[in-house]
């Protein structure tokens, strides 16, 4: 299944017809280049191109009064001055002849979204639109937005197709007070918005923005608010956040639906944002959201106001809805203490209401003096603000061959993967290593030289990028490991990051050289000395505690992978590693996101029922769901937690308190 993209050039055709600074930023040359950006790159051609539509007064009234509807279909025939009086009763919005019908233009593009996924003519999909939506609200205009769109595509999709649960992403750059007003009392739709903030002194400047607003009602817990308190946020910042606290609930709240509040004024260069996250940062941010809902993503556009980072962001976010792995990510070191603090305040706050943060730690007790209430810098005048510069995203190649798989003759290779024949010609060089320090009995020594030969053989060319990822069903996966690992860390300019799923000795030992980083998953503790590169993982009963195993993965595997940032994965599914198949699917495809997907799988014979499966989600289809979680075993979160403690002195990436960044 395909990525749709929605996009319609007559939402372009209005804007601000007076002098107002507030709203200039809002151009219809956003949509232009964030189009243009897409079609000059060759992403749009690869998306099925879906037709807008204009929403309905039903749809609309999903989420806004009659009175405001009727009141915004007036303004098309208001004089100027009618229409600056009608702007003066609402913030920072303007009103254009034309308004009306783009933004029921806008409304009826995320519709079309949620059709198109809802019944399965593609698995994801983007809306370009204008005018934005999350700002409005029951009865008013706000920050430029007419309609709601996201709001009433979550509506409609709970109607229409009786979607149980909802989650909405708002990665804007602002608050959208008028998605948190729509569902505040409503569980079933969990809204994640994370802002700038600065002690409420920035727009909108609303007390109910920060932290501590968690929902009403039935709805407690299900509305996340994250303040940044600071600008110059950057992609470790960002990733924090999602790592340790949107997916956890996430996964906890499993969604049957994800829509992407998709601002980009939380990009590098934006004058609203001023925030040093990167464009390819969406990238993840995408691909860490795709194996939620079955896959089941609509993005739509709200802010982003320096047209260069928008459309490279656009095209990130894209690319990324297409299945291609995102792009290395650059230089993480860890969050700042603005951001530790505010992750903090808001896990403590919502420890109550989900369990993956039932061991979070208590409210910080603050002194005043971390609140800078000095007169904040982010009103000086424009001048000061020194020009951002950053590097055109890098190309993110995808290589010919997406999956490359080396099986035993009479297993099927599934369909879009390619069979890596195993190789006649043996290098004599690799042959005698092999001889010497792996195969012992002489044996199965034919066909395990070239099994093992291929396999260096497929290292190679994921190495040129001639392959992106591989899997190899193998006889002894501790053989292949020790063939794979040291040749890929030493013969390749690598870092390789090494999983083990399941029990077992792991067959190499992990030097201090840091060329290879090793975690072990298993329910047995481990004999090994642990060491900065050798994690062993302990989760009791297997892996059979989804939730713990998922909790593993997210705040501990994931930071660690991210910091660590190899350029080659190994993941070894030892002989029992007892792992279901949807939690070793979602391992697979949360691990694509590092190395620029060059991920290689090896698996023990007799497990060929999961090749096809894993297989795919090296193709880059999401991962079933995992359905609602149940709360954690407390022996294998306090496990993790006590590995979290030992290593976030190392990996910054691991710090969630504010104690933490010490
Ligand atoms: C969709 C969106 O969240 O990007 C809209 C943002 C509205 C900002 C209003 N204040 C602008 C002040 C100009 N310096
Ligand atoms: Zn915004």
């Amino acid at each position: 299944m395909g990525t749709a993209l929605i996009y319609d050039e007559e939402m372009t055709r209005y804007k601000l017809l007076w002098v107002d600074p507030s709203c200039k930023i809002e151009v219809p040359e956003r949509l232009i280049v964030s189009y243009e950006a897409l079609v000059k790159s060759g992403l749009a051609d690869r998306c099925v191109s879906v037709p807008v539509r204009e929403a309905t007064d039903a749809d609309i009234l999903l989420v806004h009064s009659e009175e405001y509807l009727q009141a915004v279909k007036t303004t098309p025939f208001m004089t100027l001055e009618e229409m600056q009086d009608f702007c003066a009763q609402y913030g920072d919005v303007y009103f254009h002849p034309n308004i009306y019908h783009c933004a029921t233009l806008a409304a009826g593009a995320a519709l079309q979204l949620v059709d198109s996924v809802m019944t399965g003519k593609v698995r994801n999909g983007m809306a370009l639109v204008r005018p934005p939506g999350h700002h409005s609200m029951h009865n008013a205009a706000s920050g430029f937005c007419i309609f709601n769109n996201v709001a009433i595509a979550a509506q409609y999709a709970k109607q229409k197709y009786g979607v149980k649960r909802v989650l909405i992403v708002d990665w804007d750059i602002h608050h959208g007070q008028g998605v948190q007003y729509c569902f505040e009392d409503d569980p079933s739709v969990l809204y994640f918005s994370w802002h700038r903030y600065e002690h409420q002194k920035f727009w909108p400047k609303l007390r109910e923005s920060d932290f501590d607003s968690v929902g009403k009602e039935k709805g407690a817990g299900f509305n996340i608010n994250l303040p940044w308190n600071k600008v110059d946020m950057q992609n470790s910042d960002y990733l924090s956040i999602f790592h340790h606290l949107l997916l956890p609930i996430a996964y906890e709240f499993c969604p049957d639906l994800v829509l992407v509040c998709a601002g980009f004024d939380s990009a590098i260069g934006d004058p609203e944002g001023e925030m040093c996250a990167t464009p390819d940062i969406f990238a993840h941010l995408t691909h860490l959201l795709m194996n939620l809902a079955g896959g089941k993503l609509c993005a739509v556009l709200e802010g982003g106001y320096n047209l260069t980072s928008l459309a490279q962001s656009v095209c990130q976010t894209v690319q990324t809805l297409l299945g291609d792995p995102p792009p290395r990510p650059a230089n993480l070191d860890g969050p700042c203490q603005s951001t530790v603090e505010s992750l903090h305040c808001v896990r403590s706050t919502h420890r109550q209401y989900w369990s993956c943060l039932k061991h979070a730690a208590d409210l910080p007790t603050f002194d005043v003096s971390t609140k800078d209430l000095s007169l904040d810098e982010s009103l000086n005048s424009e001048e000061s603000k020194e020009e951002h510069v950053w590097p055109e995203p890098p190309k993110r190649l995808t290589p010919a061959i997406r999956a490359a798989l080396l099986l035993p003759d009479g297993i099927t290779c599934p369909d879009g993967c390619y069979r890596q024949s195993v190789s006649e010609c043996l290098d004599p060089l690799i042959v005698t290593k092999l001889k010497e320090n792996i195969l012992t009995d002489s044996e199965d020594d034919s066909n395990a030289l070239s099994t093992l030969s291929s396999l260096i053989d497929l290292v190679e060319k994921m190495e040129k990028d001639e392959v992106c990822s591989g899997l190899a069903l193998v006889h002894d996966v501790s053989k292949a490991m020790k063939c794979v690992v040291p040749h890929a860390a030493s013969a390749l300019k690598n870092r390789v990051l090494v999983i083990c799923v399941g029990d077992g000795k792991v067959p190499i030992h992990v030097s201090e050289d840091g060329k290879v980083l090793m975690v072990q998953l298993s329910n047995k503790e481990s004999q090994e000395p642990e060491s900065r590169y050798f994690i062993p993982v302990c989760l009791k009963k297997g892996c059979s505690d989804v939730s713990g195993f998922i909790q593993a993965i997210l705040s501990l595997l994931l930071p660690l992978g991210y910091e660590y940032d190899p350029s080659l994965v190994v993941l070894v599914q030892m002989s029992d590693s007892g792992l279901c198949e949807s939690m070793w699917l979602q391992l697979t495809s949360l691990l694509r996101g590092l190395a620029q997907g060059h991920m290689l799988v090896l698996m023990q014979k007799g497990n060929e029922a999961c090749v096809s499966p894993t297989a795919s989600s090296l193709l880059g289809d999401p991962a079933p769901s995992l359905g609602p979680l149940v709360a954690p075993l407390p022996e294998n979160v306090e496990s993790v937690e006590m590995l979290r403690h030992r290593l976030k002195a190392d990996w910054k990436l691991l710090q969630t308190t504010a104690q933490d960044i010490g």
